[in-house]
């Protein structure tokens, strides 16, 4: 379990990025960060795994303040998966997924082994463990991420916006992967995107935040839509607007999300 216990970060040139932040983030559920441009997102996702230190407050993994825990330890523990995936284009795809692994002292042997492991796992064929990222399309790059943030077997995995800079067929296979990823490795996933659309569908626990990382709403996708807090949330999942008006309803013992003239817009998972 995560918990953001008071947290505030100011930034040295005075930016208050986060104010006051509660949060508690459970264990192996995705819980998805979802709110406009520089509502603080990506500062509380660092924040887990100390690449951004408070300036108040603490975060807590499984009870332990993480400002206890030296930093290189911490993120060599923790899966962090980046937009743009973040590779380094000068090391081969199998290179790439193995570095912490070897950082970590790993024989390099085995470390490769497991990363042609871990390509299976995220859907890779291992015909392109030789090649270098740029020799991938913007999809398969991404998958490398996230076998590479796989890696260190973390309970944790940090995901900021992973998916961003895909199309939208390739952005939908990807959430589909990671869905079915959580469905058998069960990590405690803490997601930043700014797409409400990614967040119902990934998100066991959706965090609407405003400016300063406040949190407007929380819960789950199913909650937000039935009865969204104020006005901001309406507006932000787009509830006031005829073509969506997103409802929940049962159907087959199944909750489906249906728009305004009941047509389907998807399933949430149970
Ligand atoms: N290193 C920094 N120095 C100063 N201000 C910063 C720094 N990093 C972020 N900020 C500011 O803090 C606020 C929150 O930024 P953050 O990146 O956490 O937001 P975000 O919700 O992730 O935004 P986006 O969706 O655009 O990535 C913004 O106003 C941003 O400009």
């Amino acid at each position: 379990m995560i918990e953001f216990r008071s947290v505030t970060k100011q930034y040295p040139d005075g930016t208050v990025a986060v104010a006051d932040v509660d949060l508690v983030v459970p264990p192996h559920r995705t819980t998805v960060l979802v709110g406009s441009s520089g509502s603080g997102k990506t500062t509380l996702l660092r924040m887990v795994n100390r690449m951004v230190d408070p300036t108040g407050g603490e975060v807590r993994i499984d009870g332990t303040d993480v400002s206890t825990v030296d930093p290189v330890k911490l993120r060599r523990s923790i899966g962090y998966v980046m937009q743009n995936s973040g590779l380094l284009p000068h090391r081969r795809v199998a290179d790439n997924i193995a570095t912490v692994p070897v950082l970590r002292g790993e024989r390099r042997r085995d470390a490769r082994a497991k990363a042609l492991e871990l390509m299976d796992t995220v859907g890779l064929d291992r015909s392109l463990a030789d090649k270098y990222p740029s020799q991938l399309s913007g999809g398969q790059q991404q998958r490398v991420g996230v076998a590479r943030g796989l890696a260190v077997d973390p309970n944790i995995l940090l995901m900021d916006e992973p998916f961003g800079a895909v199309d939208p067929i390739v952005r939908t296979e990807l959430q589909d992967e990671l869905l079915r990823l959580q469905r058998e490795l069960g990590k405690t996933v803490l997601f930043v995107t700014h797409d409400i659309d990614e967040a119902f569908r990934l998100g066991d626990q959706i965090v609407i935040l405003r400016e300063r990382g406040e949190i407007v709403q929380r819960g789950t996708p199913a909650e937000i839509i039935a009865s969204p807090a104020d006005e901001f949330v309406a507006g932000f999942i787009g509830a006031d607007r005829a073509e969506r008006a997103l409802r929940v309803t049962q159907v087959g013992g199944r909750q489906v999300v249906v728009d305004a003239d009941g047509r389907p817009a998807g399933v949430l998972a149970s």
